[in-house]
């Protein structure tokens, strides 16, 4: 059996640095990754949904390129070449951080699936069938999410995709049905339909993003239907069945029931923590009744020398998150402070496009808190750059405090809305008040500018 200091499970946002940290502080590390070096973001997330996205906005431009005094020939979309050119991409973020990985003096990776055998020992199923044994006093764990498969009658008669397998299939599905309308249903739903499918997303509950504000809900939810997804809201898929030419999907809405016909059905309908191969009931760990595994401020487990970071733990799942834990545990080991991630100013971005950037609280978080806030939008047809550079689609809007005038949060959509919010963002961490970027001056014409005239609306 291989003594080492740490081991690390799982090679994503948080545990590939985390392992190059320790070993350079010269702890002997292991880094065990069942899969691909990386994780969820760069082989099946992030990074290749982005870079296919980008494939279906040039679509969508070259569609609308006579709005912007251009005529083109007709717009022909390869998948096989959309698909490659991702694959590329992501082929080559992997290797360069397998490579990294590799040649980092105290660090050994091993591929194989571990699983532990007590709070100190850790089995690694290695890919040739055999098996390994190693022990550490510092174990952590950051074996992210897999898509959660919902019981469907009949759905083991489909060859149903996940965001895994629809990132290698190489043609357009003529028709894509999808389970589920959260960030992976909307960002999949809409490429696909500026790809050419015709989308249909199914969403149980009565609006699409139900924690965000449902002014900026219905805003996306009007820019999808727009370009022609079919969103059927309050809808719950019963039954799939195949039919002459392809499938049959039985759905259940508002009592009624009705069929959909589709070549290919993706599910997008969650996310659920990889705890169960971990056997951690040889350990003390807890896990709450979803399996993730909730940890202190330290990011350790309730069994002391073993931590949980990233998506496992519970919360929001984003790969910044994930590595802001790294942060805090390298902060925890070596300089002895019990940091904890702010997570009041939380940032995330959804790249539909337009996007929508988040960061703090929205209008509906506000009042649950019962906060005395001022709320503010402003319609993108009234953002200079937007009608300059043609897609005046969505709005600005942000929450301040009523008594400080700081800014609780904003959420942005809009192109570049990602972008936006991060200059909210940094004032909201410089702790500015709503008047200084009311009158701050800001570079003209740029999306970011607009922010005088959203926070001026307060003055009023
Ligand atoms: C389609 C999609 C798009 C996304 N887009 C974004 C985005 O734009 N922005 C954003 O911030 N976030 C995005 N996310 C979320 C982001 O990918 C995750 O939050 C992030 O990857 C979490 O990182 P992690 O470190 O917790 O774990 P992961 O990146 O999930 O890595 C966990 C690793 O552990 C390995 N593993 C699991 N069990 C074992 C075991 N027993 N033994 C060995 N290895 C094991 C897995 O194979 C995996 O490689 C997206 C997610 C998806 C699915
Ligand atoms: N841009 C980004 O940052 C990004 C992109 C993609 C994913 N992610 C991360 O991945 C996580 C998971 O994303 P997700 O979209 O799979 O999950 P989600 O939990 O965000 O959304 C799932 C949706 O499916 C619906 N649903 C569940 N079961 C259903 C059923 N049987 N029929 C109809 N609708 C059903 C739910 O009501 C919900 O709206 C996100 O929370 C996010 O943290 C982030």
């Amino acid at each position: 059996m291989i003594q080492y200091d740490a081991i690390i499970i799982g090679s994503g946002q948080a545990g590939t640095p985390l392992s190059k940290y320790l070993a350079k502080k010269g702890l002997k590390t292991l880094l065990i990754e069942k899969r691909w070096v990386g994780g969820t973001c760069v082989n099946d997330g992030c990074t290749p949904t982005k870079t296919m996205v980008a494939s279906a906005k040039t679509a969508w431009l070259i569609n609308r390129s006579e709005e912007m005094g251009i005529t083109t020939a007709r717009t022909n979309v390869h998948m096989e070449a959309v698909i490659a050119r991702q694959q590329e991409i992501v082929h080559k973020m992997r290797s360069g951080s397998e490579k990294g990985l590799k040649q980092t003096e105290n660090l050994d990776l091993i591929y194989g699936e571990a699983s532990f055998q007590g709070p100190k020992t850790v089995q690694i199923d290695l890919p040739d069938g055999t098996q390994q044994t190693v022990r550490a006093e510092t174990i952590i764990i950051n074996t992210g999410l897999e898509p959660h498969i919902p019981s469907i009658s009949g759905l083991d008669q489909v060859a149903y995709l996940t965001n895994t397998s629809l990132l290698t299939l190489p043609t357009l599905p003529k028709q894509l049905l999808i389970v589920g309308s959260g960030y992976i249903g909307l960002e999949f739903g809409q490429m696909y339909q500026r790809f050419g499918s015709q989308v249909t997303l199914l969403e149980r509950g009565p609006r699409i993003l139900k924690k965000e504000d449902e002014d900026i809900a219905e805003s996306l939810y009007s820019i999808l239907k727009e370009e022609g997804v079919n969103i059927r809201l309050n809808t719950s898929l019963l039954s799939v069945e195949k039919s002459e030419n392809g499938y049959m999907a039985t759905v259940e809405s508002e009592g009624q029931q009705s069929q959909i016909p589709f070549t290919h059905l993706l599910l997008a309908s969650g996310r659920v923590p990889i705890t169960k191969p971990l056997n951690l009931k040889t350990t003390g760990v807890h896990m709450d009744s979803k399996g993730y595994i909730p940890v202190d401020n330290s990011m350790q487990t309730n069994v002391p020398g073993i931590y949980a970071l990233g998506d496992i733990k519970g919360g929001p799942a984003f790969t910044h998150v994930a590595y802001d834990d790294y942060r805090i545990l390298t902060q925890v080991l070596f300089a002895d402070q019990q940091l904890q991630g702010n997570h009041d100013i939380l940032p995330y971005c959804m790249f539909t496009d337009p996007q929508l950037g988040r960061v703090g609280l929205n209008e509906q978080q506000a009042k649950e808190k019962g906060l005395n806030y001022k709320a503010v939008s402003l319609a993108n047809t009234s953002v200079a750059r937007a009608i300059e550079t043609g897609d005046t689609r969505g709005m600005m809007k942000a929450i301040v405090d009523a008594d400080t005038d700081l800014i609780l949060g904003a959420s942005m959509l809009g192109t570049e809305g990602g972008e936006v919010m991060s200059v909210v963002q940094m004032a909201m961490m410089g702790g500015l008040r709503w008047q200084q970027i009311a009158q701050s001056m800001l570079a003209h014409p740029t999306f970011s500018e607009s922010l005088n005239n959203l926070f001026s609306q307060l003055e009023d």
